[in-house]
């Protein structure tokens, strides 16, 4: 795991679209994994900016979601299909059936989750996967507790979580219960995974997954497990870190050439 310790999101958006824009240039039909909440913003913001004035071409990548709220009418504002149209795939040139999300409105949600890991299976496997990491430890909505073998599922929210995310709806009342969620297998599954976190309140969520004991309490401590897994840090989110020297003096010493 490589930790990168930034003064803040702009330079997070411009490295991680670094990343992107690299895989991209080398391998146009990429797949890639997008993430909602507001930890990716800079990094779509950033390729948006770099698809209007350097050309930066989506039209031959496809993209997966991770997660989708279950219950939600089509086209409600706050379901991540929406989500991720808005704040990224309408402002780039990648072909809208090309962007997949899982149905949370399926009649057969089971069925609907094994059509989805068979897609992703289908064109080849994420080839970078972009995460954001919840107060508790979440990644997608693995919440505490989710298998690291677990695939594309029907998951609930923990409390914490739903009001986290009230902030999106008019009440509490509105946020969803239930969710439909790549795995912590699916995603591990990723050849390259990039998780992005910002603010003090995830510093505490930071500590766990990337210092703490890799356990089911902290989904995204299973990314100890990843071979290649990137985690981009305001100075905020990484306060609480033990080794947050050693990160950035590994990072700085790090030979120009390599890329994350
Ligand atoms: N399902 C999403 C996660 O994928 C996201 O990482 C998390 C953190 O959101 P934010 O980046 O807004 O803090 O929110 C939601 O719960």
């Amino acid at each position: 795991m490589e930790v990168v310790i930034l003064p803040g999101t702009k330079q997070i958006g411009k490295l991680a679209a670094d990343a992107i824009e690299s895989l991209l240039r080398g391998k146009p039909d990429a797949v890639l994994g997008l993430a909602t909440g507001s930890s990716p913003l800079p990094i779509y913001d950033e390729l948006a900016a770099r698809h209007e004035s350097d050309g930066l071409d989506f039209s031959q990548a496809h993209a997966f979601a991770l997660d989708e709220y279950v219950g939600l009418p089509p086209g409600h504002p706050e379901s991540y299909r929406e989500v991720i149209r808005r704040e990224f795939t309408s402002r780039v040139n990648i072909l809208p059936e090309n962007v997949h999300s899982p149905d949370g409105a399926a009649a057969d949600l089971p069925a609907a989750c094994q059509s989805y890991e068979d897609l992703i299976q289908a064109l080849g496997g994420v080839d970078l996967q972009i995460l954001g990491v919840g107060t508790d430890g979440h990644i997608g909505f693995n919440e505490p507790g989710s298998s690291f073998a677990s695939r594309t599922r029907i998951k609930s929210l923990i409390e914490q979580t739903r009001r986290d995310n009230a902030r999106f709806f008019n009440s509490m009342a509105e946020v969803p219960h239930h969710v439909v969620t790549q795995g912590l297998g699916t995603i591990l599954e990723a050849r390259h995974v990039l998780l992005v976190a910002t603010g003090a309140q995830k510093a505490q969520a930071v500590r766990d997954f990337v210092e703490g004991p890799v356990a089911a309490i902290c989904a995204a401590s299973v990314l100890q497990f990843h071979p290649h897994a990137t985690v981009l840090l305001d100075e905020a989110a990484a306060s609480s870190l033990k080794l947050a020297d050693f990160y950035r003096h590994t990072y700085d010493n790090k030979p120009p050439w390599q890329g994350l």
